[in-house]
Order: C-alpha cells, then sequence, then structure tokens
C-alpha cells in the first residue's frame, strides 16, 4: 500500500515501460497508478485494463467512473506523479481555505468547484447576510472529513446496512453530536470543542452547514446512522431531563460513546401521535412505570442504549401522554432490525417493550405533558429533514449535471440537448427556492427564542418540509431519467442517484407526512397570524 508521503515522480517514459499484464501503471490526470494487482479485481473487467497500460487513461477513466472511485482507490494504488512534485493529486488536496470576513457587500471567495448551483450560492463568491468566517472555517472542516473519510465508502456501508462504529465515535469527537441539538452548544455536559468554531459561537447555521455537508455524502442511510436516533432522541433529554439523568446519561451520548434513538411511532400511530397507545402504568409505591407497547420504524433502535421513548401515562388523547428514558439494560426492552426499501445503514428497528420497569426519574418533562416536549422537537426535526432533502436534491442534481457533460447521445453529449437542460433547470429552480427559504426559517431561529419559534415558525417549517420532500422526490426521478439503466443498477456512476431514489419515501412520510405538512403549514399560519393581527 503506498502513501502519500511515499509518492514518487515519474516521466511519461518510466510509466510506457509497464504496459503488460505483469506491471500494468496507468495515468490519470498527472498521477501513476500501479494495477498490476488491481486488475484481477477491477469491476470493469481486465481487458480494458490492458487497452491502457502504460498510457494515460484519463479520458476513458473519467468515461466510466466518478471522482468518488479514486477518492477510495488512491492509496492503495497511486505510486506516484508525472513530473518533478510528489503533491496530493487534486481529489485529495486539501479544500482551500479561504478565511475572509463576510458582510453584505462583501462576498467570500469561491469555494467548491463551481459547478451553477451545484453548492449554495454563498459558497460561489455570492453575497449573503448570514454567514461568517466561522461558518466558512466548519464547512472546511466538515468537506475535507466527509469528501476523505465518509463519501467514498458510504455505498459499501449501505450494503452492509452498518456503519463503523469509530465513524460515530468521530462525530463525537469533533464535536459534531454536541453541535447537533438545535440548542446552544452545551459545554456544561462535555470537555469537547469544535476544531472550528468556539463553542459559544456554535448557531443553527452552524448545524445547518453540518448537516448539509454530511447529506453531501448522498446516503440518508449513512446521515440517519450519525445524525438520525441522537438528533430527535438526544434533544429532549436536554432540554427536560432531571439534572441527575442528564449528568449521567448526556457526557457519554455528546461523545458518541453511547447512542439514543426516539420511539413515538407505532404499529397503529404515526402522524397521529396524539393516539398512541404504548403504556406506562405507575407501580403502587409510585417509585416506577411498568411500561407495554410496540414502537416501529424506529431509527437506530438496534444500536441505542437509551430509548426517548412516547408512553400514555394518563387519559386518552394528547393529554395522557408522556415521555420516558427507557434503558437498554433494563429488562424487557427488545429489538429487531425491519427490512425497508432505502436508508439501509440507518438501523430501522422494531422495538418492543415487555413489562419493562422504568423509575420515574427517568421522566422527561411533566406526567401527562410529553406532548409539549414532542412538540418542540418538531421544528428541529423537520429542518433537519428539509436540509437533508435539499442537499440530496443537489446531489441528484450535480451528479446529473457532471454525467451530461461526458454521456453522449445521437452524436452529442445529453448537456448538447435542450431537453435535458429543462430537467437540469427544473431541478435547479426548485432546489435554489428551497434553499433560500430554508435560510431565511434557520435564520429566524437563531434570533426567535424556542417557544417563539415553535409557534411562529411551525407552519411555514411545515410547509417547506413539504417543498423540500416533493423537490427531493422530482429530483431523483429527473436524475434517474438522465442516468439511464445506469440509475437502476446499484453501484457505480449512477450509484448515489439509485440509492437516493430509493430514499425519498424516508423524507417524505416520517417527521409529519407532506399531506400532513401542506394541512399545517395553512392551519398554524392562519391561527398565529390572527393572532398577530390578520383580519381574516
Ligand atoms: C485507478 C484506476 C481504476 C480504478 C480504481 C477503477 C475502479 C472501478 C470500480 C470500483 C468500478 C465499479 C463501478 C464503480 O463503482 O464506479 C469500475 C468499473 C469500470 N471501470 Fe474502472 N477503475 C480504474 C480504471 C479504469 C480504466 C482506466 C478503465 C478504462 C480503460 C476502466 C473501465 C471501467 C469500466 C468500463 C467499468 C464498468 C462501468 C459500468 O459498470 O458502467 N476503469 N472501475
Amino acid at each position: 500500500m503506498s502513501t502519500q508521503q511515499s509518492l514518487q515522480a515519474f516521466s511519461a517514459e518510466d510509466v510506457a515501460k509497464h504496459g503488460s499484464e505483469e506491471s500494468l501503471w496507468i495515468i490519470i490526470d498527472g498521477n501513476v497508478y500501479d494495477l498490476s494487482s488491481f486488475q484481477n479485481e477491477h469491476p470493469g473487467g481486465k481487458k480494458i485494463l490492458k487497452r491502457v497500460a502504460g498510457k494515460d487513461a484519463s479520458k476513458m477513466f473519467w468515461k466510466y467512473h466518478s471522482a468518488g472511485i479514486l477518492k477510495k482507490y488512491s492509496p492503495k494504488l497511486q505510486i506516484g506523479t508525472i513530473g518533478s512534485a510528489a503533491a496530493p493529486p487534486p481529489a485529495l488536496a486539501p479544500a482551500p481555505a479561504p478565511q475572509k470576513q463576510s458582510t453584505a457587500k462583501e462576498p467570500f471567495e469561491a469555494y467548491g468547484d463551481m459547478i451553477p448551483f451545484g453548492d449554495p450560492s454563498w459558497y460561489q463568491s455570492y453575497y449573503s447576510p448570514y454567514y461568517n468566517e466561522s461558518h466558512v472555517a466548519l464547512r472546511n472542516e466538515v468537506r475535507e472529513w466527509v469528501e476523505s473519510a465518509l463519501e467514498p465508502n458510504a455505498g459499501e456501508w449501505d450494503e452492509k446496512k452498518e456503519v463503523p462504529p469509530e465513524i460515530y465515535h468521530e462525530m463525537g469527537r469533533r464535536g459534531y453530536l454536541a453541535g447537533a441539538l438545535g440548542v446552544h452548544y452545551p459545554t456544561e455536559y462535555t470537555d469537547i470543542r469544535p476544531a472550528s468554531v468556539a463553542p459559544e459561537q456554535w448557531d443553527h447555521l452552524h448545524e445547518f452547514i453540518l448537516t448539509d455537508e454530511i447529506a453531501r455524502a448522498g446516503s440518508g442511510g449513512l446521515i440517519w446512522n450519525l445524525l438520525g436516533g441522537y438528533g430527535i432522541g438526544a434533544p429532549p433529554v436536554v432540554k427536560f431531563a432531571t439534572p441527575e439523568v442528564k449528568k449521567r446519561v448526556l457526557p457519554g451520548l455528546l461523545a458518541g460513546e453511547k447512542r439514543i434513538c426516539l420511539c413515538i411511532t407505532e404499529p397503529d400511530a404515526g402522524s397521529d401521535v396524539a393516539n398512541l397507545t404504548t403504556s406506562a402504568k405507575k407501580t403502587e409505591d409510585g417509585k416506577h412505570y411498568i411500561v407495554n407497547g410496540e414502537k416501529k420504524w424506529i431509527t437506530n433502535g438496534i444500536w441505542a442504549d437509551y430509548f426517548t421513548v412516547a408512553v400514555r401515562t394518563g387519559k386518552p388523547g394528547m393529554n395522557g401522554v408522556s415521555l420516558l428514558l427507557i434503558e437498554k439494560t433494563m429488562p424487557g426492552v427488545n429489538v429487531r432490525r425491519m427490512d425497508c426499501s432505502g436508508m439501509w445503514s440507518s438501523g430501522t428497528t422494531y422495538v418492543t417493550f415487555e413489562d419493562v420497569k422504568v423509575p420515574v426519574e427517568n421522566l422527561i418533562g411533566k406526567e401527562d405533558q410529553g406532548f409539549k416536549v414532542i412538540m418542540t422537537n418538531f421544528n428541529h426535526e423537520r429542518l433537519g429533514i428539509i436540509i437533508q432533502a435539499n442537499r440530496f436534491s443537489r446531489v441528484c442534481y450535480e451528479e446529473s449535471i457532471k454525467y451530461a457533460h461526458k454521456r453522449k447521445t445521437f452524436g452529442k453529449r445529453l448537456i448538447d440537448h435542450p431537453v435535458i437542460r429543462t430537467k437540469l433547470a427544473n431541478m435547479a429552480i426548485r432546489i435554489e427556492a428551497t434553499h433560500n427559504w430554508l435560510e431565511n426559517m434557520i435564520f429566524q431561529t437563531c434570533s426567535m427564542s424556542e417557544q417563539e419559534a415553535m409557534l411562529r415558525l411551525g407552519g411555514a417549517i411545515a410547509g417547506l418540509k413539504a417543498q423540500a420532500t416533493q423537490t427531493f422526490e422530482y429530483c431523483a426521478r429527473e436524475a434517474a431519467q438522465i442516468f439511464g439503466g445506469l440509475s437502476y443498477s446499484r453501484g457505480g456512476q449512477g450509484g448515489k442517484v439509485e440509492r437516493l431514489y430509493r430514499e425519498v419515501r424516508a423524507y417524505a412520510i416520517p417527521g409529519g407526512s407532506e399531506e400532513i405538512m401542506l394541512d399545517l403549514t395553512m392551519r398554524q399560519s392562519i391561527r398565529v397570524h390572527q393572532v398577530l393581527g390578520a383580519k381574516l
């Protein structure tokens, strides 16, 4: 295995001497790869490599692969570069770190590959009122990690239905878990600090950037593995658990050493939360609850140490619901993996509670007032879904525009066909509309109290969720059409699009289905605006 340190400088003539099966070297973009051993395991076949042995194979390589392949295989196969310097290849070069202060008058330097609409506009040197240099620094830090450690492996992990636990620990060590709670950065429960942002500066825009950049790996399964259970299961504990429980539970959770999930949905109660039936009956001595019931589609359940569970402690309807922190070590907690059409590495789980004895100290918030706790979770949960769905739409668009520049049909590139440009434009206009509204909403949450945001933004965020998931569905479909057969087989150039297409429903249904969201948009906005003075 070669490392970046041991790269050597070669000339084209040196490479030409290795043009046989016994010693098979090729050049891609000025870098030299030794494929002598790899040729037998090359998924595209051995013969095709022999044809370019000893030569510059850049054109052929880019015809059949996307950039992630080089990132994944370079450490193993790259032995040098053409010319003098043994600099890291472009695909592995660390992201430039422009650190200019932004004001509404001065945009940041361009970042990323500048594909039109391929990144949020403030990455591409457009003016924005929202961001400062700490956002730039975090963006660069996260992107570097995602591009080197996550994106090249996302497909493999999804097929295996498992992300190495080390990656989750790394989320903790980097302070990303602590920064993903929809609240201030909780320095009171952890000594971990993010590398690029002072904890007191950390705001909802940082969390937005963190989620958006991780979503760029193009796998809902991966991002739900890392943030799916935690991002909705941990905030109620942070906000409403007793000080003793917080002290005992939070340090391990924030460090990524322990895992948590949120259990609300049941086989018979999804968006209709007020009708859940999992029961929690108090023992006669008043010291415990005995919990019985089933929870379904629980993200991360199979790996969870803690379960934030909605239970019925009182009368029917929303005023009889409470939240309990149930622990894996308590007898009677059982989990089994569910088979779903997508999100494979997210660990979708069926959880059963059978006579689980839970100390009353594990109550989160007040008895029978769990519905309020659940309500305070919604904006954060939905904004997370929106951020991810919109970046996935962008990934579909970005993959498509790149592919459209290399694939030729009827004698010209796809991008030269007006029908393909129209498809790309229809994707881009939806993505940009969603992103701009999303930035505005997150900016509001930075400025409003949580209570105010819950009341005033609930309707708009519900509408934005519907818009984001409809956009995702649209973009996944259009990208699949552009990729043709490549989006129907798993892996390879259309791999991200194939996977994302299967993940669309995981965004349009949970966290409030599109139908419920659209209705809520109007119901809640009308109610709030009547209070604010709308004459209707
Ligand atoms: C560093 C060198 C190379 C590596 C690491 C590599 C790796 C791979 C991998 C992992 C795949 C599976 C599909 C995917 O995940 O994209 C693949 C497919 C393929 N490769 Fe390569 N490859 C290399 C060079 C080349 C070259 C130079 C050619 C052509 C001369 C080539 C032609 C193909 C073809 C035709 C496929 C099948 C594409 C399809 O299924 O549509 N590869 N390669």
